[in-house]
């Protein structure tokens, strides 16, 4: 077991164009008026791995952290979950919960882009741009949502960043696992004109590669008075400050979202002067063997925190 797992541990990492201090430049750029005056953390090289956040100062059990906007954030597309949500606003296009038995066509953008969007987004530049890119490589059913189809738009908008924006995509860590390309082959089996110039498909896999690596599935609830209000909705969104954490098994921060698009990270505990702040990438409650099955084949490493070492922790899982 542990030999396969470590064999998952195995994929390279695609080449980062930045160093640690642009990284940080860049993110600070990102965060803009997020940013606080005087932060109490910076990003440095880790010890734990590549880059991460450290103290600036001493930190308070409790202290909010930062709150950060997502880079780029798109429905996650899981059969059954969302489907006709709004992608932009979330909102069911009905105003209604979204009623996963009712026909597609009512979610529908009328142009034909076959994207889910309601009657108040539909009109909007945001709106306009992927519907014009969606219609010229043609949905081959533009009747129906197909998830494939729907699940590539979070990379998809990786064309409309900014120039500085692209920079900071490839300035994160991105773990290269060629499976990964299948989500782009799966996306392009909805459309009659999907894009096959190699630069560009080698876009989509490097963001693909840096979602895996570094995406939050952000779950909230949908806010209002009217019949979809209350109702969960995840998204994927990739936050870069956020996706610098680096994970450990006993972390001292934690992290909740404002909404689809904001994140916020927390400390869980005081946090001294100098020491790296970490998050879980897993259930804290996991047994050591879930934990590590999950961390070698999602993010691709063995973690050796002391919790993970710690032959007296049972790997029986805790969890129901
Ligand atoms: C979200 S990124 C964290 C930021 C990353 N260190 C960087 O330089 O961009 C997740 C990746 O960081 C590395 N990583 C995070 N926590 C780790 C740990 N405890 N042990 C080993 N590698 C870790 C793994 O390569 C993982 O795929």
């Amino acid at each position: 077991m542990s030999q396969q797992l470590q064999q998952l541990t195995q994929v390279p990492q695609m080449s980062i164009s930045a160093s640690t201090q642009e990284l940080a430049e860049l993110i600070d750029a990102h965060l803009g008026a997020l940013r606080p005056a005087a932060p109490a953390w910076r990003v440095a090289d880790s010890p734990i791995s590549g880059r991460g956040i450290f103290a600036t100062r001493d930190i308070a059990a409790g202290e909010q952290l930062f709150q950060e906007r997502t880079l780029l954030v798109g429905p996650t597309a899981h059969r059954g979950r969302n489907l006709k949500n709004c992608i932009h606003c979330y909102h069911s296009p009905s105003g209604k919960a979204a009623d996963a038995a009712a026909d597609d066509a009512a979610a529908l953008c009328s142009a034909g882009c076959g994207l889910p969007v309601c009657g108040d987004c539909v009109a909007s530049t945001r709106h306009a741009l992927e519907c014009q890119l969606f219609r010229k490589w043609q949905p081959k059913d533009g009747s129906r949502i197909d998830p494939r189809a729907l699940r590539i738009l979070s990379v998809v908008r990786c064309f409309f960043l900014s120039e500085p924006q692209r920079k900071l995509l490839y300035a994160m860590q991105a773990n290269a696992d060629r499976y990964y390309m299948r989500e782009v082959e799966r996306a392009a089996e909805c459309f009659e004109h999907f894009p096959s110039d190699p630069d560009m498909l080698e876009y989509f896999y490097r963001t693909i590669c840096a979602f895996n690596t570094n995406a939050f599935e952000s779950r909230f609830h949908l806010a209002g008075a009217g019949d979809g209000a209350g109702q969960e909705i995840v998204a994927r969104a990739l936050f870069p400050l956020a996706g610098m954490l680096n994970h450990q098994c006993t972390p001292n921060a934690a992290h909740h979202f404002l909404d689809g698009e904001t994140i916020v990270v927390t400390a869980t505990e005081r946090i001294a002067e100098g020491q790296e702040i970490t998050m879980s990438y897993t259930k804290l409650l996991w047994s050591t063997l879930a934990r590590k099955i999950f961390l070698a084949m999602t993010k691709h490493f063995m973690c050796q925190c002391p919790r993970c070492q710690d032959p007296t922790v049972s790997s029986q899982c805790t969890c129901n």
